[in-house]
């Protein structure tokens, strides 16, 4: 069925005249004489049509529709000072609350009813605003119902913080999804006068009641670039863009080592609440958490269960951006996150040497690629200036990081995550198999049976006996099914071996079985060969691989000075140095000439690639 979507810009404006002039005044006076310049242009000229004077008459009707024209354009001039002076607008953008509770507030009025210009599209939309179309659970129209919440958002506070009052900007920007909505919408608000006084009201009013109370889900916004002209800037922005709603995630899903959820919990906790004091002790309030260790150990989990037992966003900043824009800071308090760090701020020894690879630079003499943009690495840090927020980190590789990067002040605390211990995975297994789902799974009919204890005997003598007894029948069964999959927990926590595998990985596992509770924990041996088998095939496949490789540039390039090789050995008489800064775009000579393979490896024998190069006419080329 076709859906006819609306999507709102990304920014609305919402103008009222501080005085309580209800009408779009200079939108309207420039209608008119915009019409009255080109009416006059065109009457003058047709009058001059004459057959005798067409000629002399057509320079003074230009003469006057110039000067209509500058006329014009000063009287829009005098009218935008004069909206300047006595308008003030707010601006709602996308990725704040108060944006979606505006538009949601707006799709109540009905306001796209009258809307003209519609763009159809075939993917569900991120919000699902449309004219009418969609109904909450209740039936309203354009309801919140499958909106994403956070869990603490409250009114007053997203009021104080979400809107901004800006004279700075009284001029639609040019260029920018950018769209004003008139005072005309609605005569409520316009009675509601003056605007700083009436915002509030009208944002308490569009925050839907669902955004005031705690509902159970984490929002993860994440840095999305977007080009933007304005009048004093010219540039990239940074939007936040809602684009993970997650399930609030309990703290006790998270299976970790005895105290380190809690001591994060806690330091987290910790700082919120000290925000005086740190500001008397001029201490920038801010924290930084690094998670570090092998991958599928619940580093980015964690971050999750802590957003939703803090009540915070998550705002994520996407590495393809390479690039935060201060002007568009994530809210206070709210969790700034940087998956796999290491990509973004190589240690600067790692720098370096992408740098000497990138221009030859590492006595090899063959340039890889130059066409590599430098990375700004470690010497960029976008949280430095970011205060009233947790930073979280996560890497697989502490060791890749710069330790400037992690010096206290950016990161202040580092946890260490592991592959799953026997411990972790008993509490996995748990976590699996809950006694109260256990009618999910499939228990083995003699294992029913035993379970099944019969009655006492002699129980059954009055109602009220009866009900006690049933009662007492239900919990003693229950203990049964939860000594019964404890024992099974334990039996899997054997067959699995400490530190090899980790907590994800173990839960791909038991998902395969996770209706059957028994065989999970009986074939985990079983599993646990073939996943070292996997194992074992993959590394001899990889160091094959490397070994044909190796072999294959022995063979191209030759194994030492002069001797062999299709090319002869040949080799630089001194190791190439080429000019530093600045880069000059070079592509590598095999590449374009077509005639050799990329060379793709930095970890090649360095001696069979070595070749003389020379430079010439701002590029390298090999010769
Ligand atoms: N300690 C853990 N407790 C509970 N679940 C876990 C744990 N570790 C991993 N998982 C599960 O494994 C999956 C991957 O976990 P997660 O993304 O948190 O790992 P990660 O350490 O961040 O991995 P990566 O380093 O690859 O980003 C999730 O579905 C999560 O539920």
């Amino acid at each position: 069925m076709a859906t006819w979507l609306n999507p709102p810009p990304s920014t609305y404006a919402y103008d009222a005249p501080v005085f309580g002039v209800g009408s779009d005044l200079p939108g309207l006076v420039s209608q008119v004489l915009s019409f009255l310049t080109s009416f006059t242009g065109v009457s003058m000229f047709a009058t001059g049509q004459t057959a005798d004077s067409a000629g002399s008459k057509l320079i003074p009707v230009l003469v006057l529709g110039y000067l209509f024209n500058i006329v014009r354009r000063l009287v829009m001039w005098f009218l935008r000072r004069f909206r300047f002076q006595y308008y003030i607008t707010a601006q709602f953008t996308e990725g704040d609350p108060t944006y979606d509770w505006l538009v949601l507030l707006l799709t109540d009025e009905g306001v796209w009813k009258n809307s003209k210009d519609f763009r159809v599209s075939s993917k569900t939309s991120q919000r699902k605003w449309s004219i009418g179309l969609t109904k909450d659970s209740n039936g309203k129209k354009g309801g919140s119902g499958e909106r994403g919440v956070h869990s603490d958002v409250r009114c007053s506070s997203a009021v104080a913080l979400g809107w901004i009052l800006d004279r700075s900007d009284p001029v639609p920007r040019p260029g920018s999804a950018h769209e004003r909505v008139q005072p005309s919408w609605s005569k409520e608000y316009r009675r509601l006068q003056p605007l700083p006084d009436h915002l509030p009201r009208l944002m308490c009013k569009s925050c839907p009641d669902s955004w005031k109370r705690h509902e159970p889900n984490t929002r993860k916004l994440a840095g999305r670039m977007c080009w933007c002209i304005q009048w004093t800037r010219y540039g990239p922005v940074m939007t936040w863009n809602n684009v993970k709603r997650k399930n609030r995630r309990p703290m006790e899903s998270i299976i970790l080592a005895e105290g380190v959820l809690d001591s994060i919990t806690k330091d987290a906790r910790e700082f919120i609440n000290m925000e005086e004091w740190y500001l008397d002790a001029g201490i920038p309030h801010r924290r930084g958490y690094l998670l570090h260790g092998p991958p599928g150990t619940g580093k980015t989990s964690t971050i999750y269960a802590l957003a939703g037992e803090l009540g915070m966003e998550i705002y994520s900043l996407s590495l393809a951006s390479n690039f935060v824009d201060d002007n568009q800071p994530s809210p206070k308090n709210s969790i700034f996150l940087i998956e796999d760090i290491d990509c973004a701020f190589p240690s600067r020894e790692d720098e370096d040497d992408d740098r000497n690879r990138e221009w030859g630079n590492d006595g090899t003499g063959w340039v890889y690629d130059a066409r590599v943009p430098p990375r700004r690495g470690s010497r960029w840090c976008p949280w430095e200036s970011e205060e009233g927020k947790l930073f979280f980190a996560t890497t697989n590789y502490i060791d890749h990081l710069d330790p400037a990067l992690m010096r206290p002040g950016r990161i202040d605390m580092k946890i260490q995550y592991h592959l799953a211990n026997k411990m972790q995975a008993a509490a996995l297994f748990k976590r699996f198999f809950p006694t109260k789902h256990v009618k999910l799974f499939d228990i083995p009919s003699n294992v029913l049976s035993l379970i099944d204890h019969p009655l006492p005997s002699g129980a059954i003598d009055t109602d009220a006996n009866s009900e006690k007894t049933q009662e007492a029948k239900d919990a003693e069964k229950d203990a049964a099914i939860s000594t019964y999959l404890a024992d099974l927990a334990e039996s899997f926590s054997k067959g699995v071996p400490e530190s090899e595998f980790s907590t994800a990985e173990l839960q791909g596992y038991l998902l395969i079985h996770k209706r059957e509770p028994l065989k999970a924990a009986s074939c985990v041996g079983e599993w646990v060969a073939s996943e070292r088998k996997l194992r074992e095939d993959k590394k001899k496949r990889d160091e094959e691989k490397k070994a044909k490789m190796k072999a294959k540039a022995q063979e191209m390039w030759g194994a030492g000075p002069m001797g062999g090789g299709a090319f002869g050995g040949m080799r630089p008489s001194a190791p190439f140095t080429p000019p530093l800064p600045p880069p000059i775009p070079v592509v590598p000579v095999a590449a374009r000439s077509g005639d050799l393979p990329l060379l793709p490896t930095p970890d090649l024998d360095k001696q069979g690639l070595t070749l003389p190069v020379s430079e010439s006419s701002g590029s390298l080329v090999v010769v």
